[in-house]
């Protein structure tokens, strides 16, 4: 890496952590996350779900052609795929996946707690013994959205109750597999993530590290703020920064990008996502600048997700100067518009094209 006051050359990062989507959107949106990244964990939940290593195999080959439809070598990005852990998830089908050498991870996603989430766990120890075990064995790791579903539990504290009620639970039972907290939001969870046993690791994204809760109230209600895990208390902010610029290799660049059509999200019960891939490592400079820890960017970004992940670091750069960059206003995609995260304000870095 190489740090001048005005640029920073680093290697070039993965996203292990982004929803692509599918259909009409699918070219703009791969199009944002290739020019940026090598490689990316792609979330399986589309419709219907990725449940299965055949349906992961087409849903890759609709990513290289919208790859190719956006005009992007096929060979400069490289999905990686994951399957939706489901109740009925099998051995087997742990045991395809991992064979297919195209499935890095299988995602739980507990019913109900989030977008497109209906066809998730339901009783993760009760239903799932037989997968998990298969992916101890197999070294499959596990993608966690790590928050309670409880109706009783209030909204911000979800992710710390899911630490006592399923992480502690699920790890003792299975103490070799690997785990992905995913979206990590609290003090809470970096404090378990940091210092548990075994291997665990954890995302964070970049609205996590830039901006509190109060940005979703700031002059009025602010729906292009709003994802799930919801945004946390300033003290929660802190943590991630401080844990996204230490030294430990438990925490990766995952940015959770997660694009609604504009109508979808300005609506009276509006969706939770927020578009980040467009300005993404120009957000994440940011608030590792903001921090004093532009050193730091480069194993967050580009070396601690393949060290966990047991794949290769990249070999091409990417350069971010620093420079004002204009997020603009929407992106029309296909037949719709999205809003990108902190649209009409400006950035201090921008990624050289
Ligand atoms: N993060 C979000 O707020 N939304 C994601 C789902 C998810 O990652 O939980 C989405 O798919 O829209
Ligand atoms: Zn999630
Ligand atoms: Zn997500």
């Amino acid at each position: 890496m190489q740090t001048a006051t005005d640029t920073l050359t680093i290697i070039r990062p993965d996203d292990w952590h982004v929803h692509l989507r599918d259909g009409a959107v699918m070219a703009s949106v791969v199009a944002d996350t290739a020019r940026q990244f090598a490689r990316a964990i792609i979330m399986p939940n589309i419709r219907p779900p990725v449940t299965t290593t055949e349906l992961a195999q087409a849903y890759r080959q609709r990513i290289m052609t919208s790859l190719e439809q956006a005009g992007i070598a096929q060979e400069s990005f490289t999905p990686l795929m994951t399957l939706y852990l489901t109740d009925n998830t099998s051995a087997d089908e742990v045991v395809r996946a991992s064979q297919s050498g195209i499935v890095h991870g299988i995602k739980l996603y507990p019913a109900g707690a989030t977008t497109n989430s209906d066809a998730g766990v339901t009783d993760l120890l009760g239903r799932c013994t037989p997968a998990l075990e298969a992916m101890e064995r197999v070294g499959m790791p596990l993608l966690v959205h790590g928050e309670v579903t409880d109706p009783a539990v209030d909204l911000f504290d979800r992710e710390a109750v899911f630490i006592d009620r399923v992480m502690l639970p699920l790890r003792r039972a299975f103490p070799g597999l690997k785990v992905v907290f995913e979206h990590l939001t609290t003090r809470d969870g970096v404090d378990y993530v940091r210092d548990a046993d075994g291997p665990i690791a954890a995302t964070i994204t970049a609205h996590h590290l830039l901006y509190n809760r109060n940005a979703l109230f700031l002059g009025g209600v602010r729906p292009h703020w709003y994802c799930l895990p919801v945004l946390k208390r300033e003290t929660h902010r802190l943590a991630l920064v401080e844990a996204a610029t230490g030294d430990s290799p438990r925490f990766f660049l995952g940015t959770d990008s997660a694009p609604h059509p504009r109508g979808l999200k300005e609506h009276a019960c509006g969706c939770a996502g927020c578009y980040t891939a467009l300005h993404a490592m120009e957000l994440y400079a940011t608030a590792f600048d903001a921090a004093g820890r532009l050193d730091r960017l480069e194993a967050f970004a580009s070396l601690n997700g393949p060290a966990f992940y047991g794949l290769p670091v990249n070999t091409g750069k990417l350069v971010l100067q620093r420079a004002e960059y204009s997020i603009p206003a929407e992106l029309p995609m296909a037949d719709t518009t999205v809003v990108p995260l902190a649209a009409g304000e400006s950035l201090g870095w921008a990624v050289q094209a």
